[in-house]
């Protein structure tokens, strides 16, 4: 039988109530609360409780607190990841970040989403797409990642971008909804 949480993970419509998500998701809070009161000093706690909460990471990651996510699990960080204040990512489904990416303070990554239709929405059910971020992409403070999309590698996202469609490779893109602002020569 396929339980609430693989519905979840597979994006199709899910009761978020479910008991098993329930007890994920208080998980997921006990660690980001322990992440989010350690101090500048905790540096070895702080990769520990991140390796405990995220579903895979590389040797080396940095993220500032605070940090906020639903289960943790679903979000998988490459080598060399770094994260400044306040980011929040939102993993009903899997959330995928490459090698040497960075992310300016208040980076938001949404896969969550609800049924337009109004009787779907209030009935409870809800639904998620996943995100994925290539290799060496800086994001800069304050952009949206919304559900779906797909970023390439070598890509800069402006600062309060709102991404709502693919973003090819060794571009940079701004605005909302974000557009191709320049090509990146290397
Ligand atoms: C990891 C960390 O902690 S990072 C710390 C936080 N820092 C940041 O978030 C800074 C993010 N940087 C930016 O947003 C920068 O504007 C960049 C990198 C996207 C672009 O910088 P540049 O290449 O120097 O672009 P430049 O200033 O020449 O602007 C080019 C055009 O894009 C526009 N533009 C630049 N940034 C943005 C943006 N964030 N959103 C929308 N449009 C933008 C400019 O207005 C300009 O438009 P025009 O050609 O019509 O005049």
């Amino acid at each position: 039988m396929t339980s609430e949480k693989q519905k979840m993970i597979a994006g199709a419509l899910y009761n978020a109530m479910d008991q098993e998500l329930k007890t994920d998701r208080l998980n997921a809070r006990r660690l980001t609360r322990l992440f989010n009161r350690t101090i500048e000093t905790d540096q070895d706690e702080r990769t520990s409780l991140l390796k405990q909460l995220f579903g895979s990471t590389g040797e080396r990651l940095y993220l500032e607190p605070t940090f906020h996510c639903d289960y943790g699990y679903n979000i998988h960080v490459g080598e060399h990841f770094y994260a400044n204040f306040d980011c929040v990512f939102l993993d009903i489904c899997p959330i995928h970040i490459g090698d040497n990416c960075m992310f300016g303070p208040g980076v938001h990554i949404y896969t969550a989403a609800h049924p337009l239709n109004t009787a779907l929405r209030i009935s409870g059910a809800e639904f998620g797409k996943p995100v994925t971020i290539g290799n060496n992409v800086w994001i800069g403070g304050r952009a949206v990642i919304n559900p779906g999309v797909t970023i390439g590698s070598n890509v800069v996202v402006g600062s309060g971008s709102v991404v709502t469609k693919d973003v090819p490779d060794n571009v940079v893109v701004g605005g909302n909804p974000a557009r191709i602002i320049k090509t990146i020569e290397e």
